[in-house]
């Protein structure tokens, strides 16, 4: 189906720490334009992946492309100057800046004048709907407003790949649903996507594929339909209750 290079290439991947194994032997890859969620349970290793493809741990074994250079080992901030970058599952604004400010330290990572990042800073502020919360301090917002900071500081870097860890989680419905919008405007603005998430109901629909990890290793990759009716996933995470409630739906219910 894909002629061109992946954007992402996660090829046999393992890390460890001391005996523990987190990622073993994980190869999987990342289209132009995807959304590709990681998903599995507590434990299961995805944020220690996202820790090696972004630089911050360097695999044991295995390599990681993207667009095709070698980026295993690389300081997370040459990865993020390559095009790729994350946000965290904690997130840490600079809480005593503004909104606006806290975008800036992202536009300036590759804006050649103050002029230029302020020009990129509205550009994201308003793509991720902040725009009129631009002058309140990172530190006065709302969980979910806290998370759509995240995503914009990563979006001021310019990427052409971005990394979402758990930016669903705490949020209520409507919060979860313009999250998954943005999610796919971002994709329709040519952002390839990789997410990790528990909340099914939220990137099932959006995704076009799923990668599941259990116990450090792969164990289905497959569009969301094969996933959520695959066995193995469904002892392993998403249980009885997700299957039933999603063939549900099928149904109109
Ligand atoms: N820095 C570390 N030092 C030692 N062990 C670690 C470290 N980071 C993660 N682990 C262990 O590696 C395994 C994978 O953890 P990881 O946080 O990657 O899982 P996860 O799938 O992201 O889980 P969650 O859904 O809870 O965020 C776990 O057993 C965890 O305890």
């Amino acid at each position: 189906m894909f002629m061109q290079e992946p954007m992402l290439e996660v090829q046999n991947v393992t890390m460890k720490f001391g005996s523990l194994i987190a990622n073993e032997d994980v190869s999987f890859s990342v289209h132009k334009g995807e959304i590709v969620s990681l998903i599995g349970p507590n434990g299961a290793g995805k944020t220690t992946l996202f820790n090696c493809i972004t630089g911050f741990y360097r695999p044991y074994a295995g390599r990681i492309y993207f667009q095709g250079r070698d980026i295993t080992g690389r300081p997370p901030h040459e990865i993020t100057a390559m095009g790729l970058t994350r946000t965290f599952q904690i997130v840490k604004p600079l809480k005593e800046m503004t909104v606006k400010e806290n975008v800036l330290t992202g536009a300036f990572l590759r804006a050649s004048s103050r002029k230029e990042a302020e020009k990129i800073a509205e550009e994201v502020l308003e793509m991720t709907s902040l725009s009129g919360k631009k002058d309140m301090p990172a530190g006065s917002l709302t969980i979910a407003d806290k998370k759509r900071l995240e995503i914009a500081r990563a979006l001021a870097t310019g990427p052409k790949m971005v990394m979402l860890d758990e930016a669903m989680a705490g949020l209520n419905q409507t919060e979860i649903k313009e999250a998954m919008e943005l999610c796919l405007n971002l994709k329709n603005r040519g952002i390839t996507l990789l997410i990790v998430e528990h909340i099914m109901e939220a990137i099932m629909p959006i995704s076009d594929r799923v990668v599941v990890l259990n116990a450090g290793k792969k164990i289905a990759d497959a569009s969301p339909e094969e996933v959520t009716s695959n066995e193995e996933v469904i002892k392993a995470y998403l249980g009885e209750r997700y299957h039933a409630k999603s063939k549900k739906s099928e149904h109109g219910v």
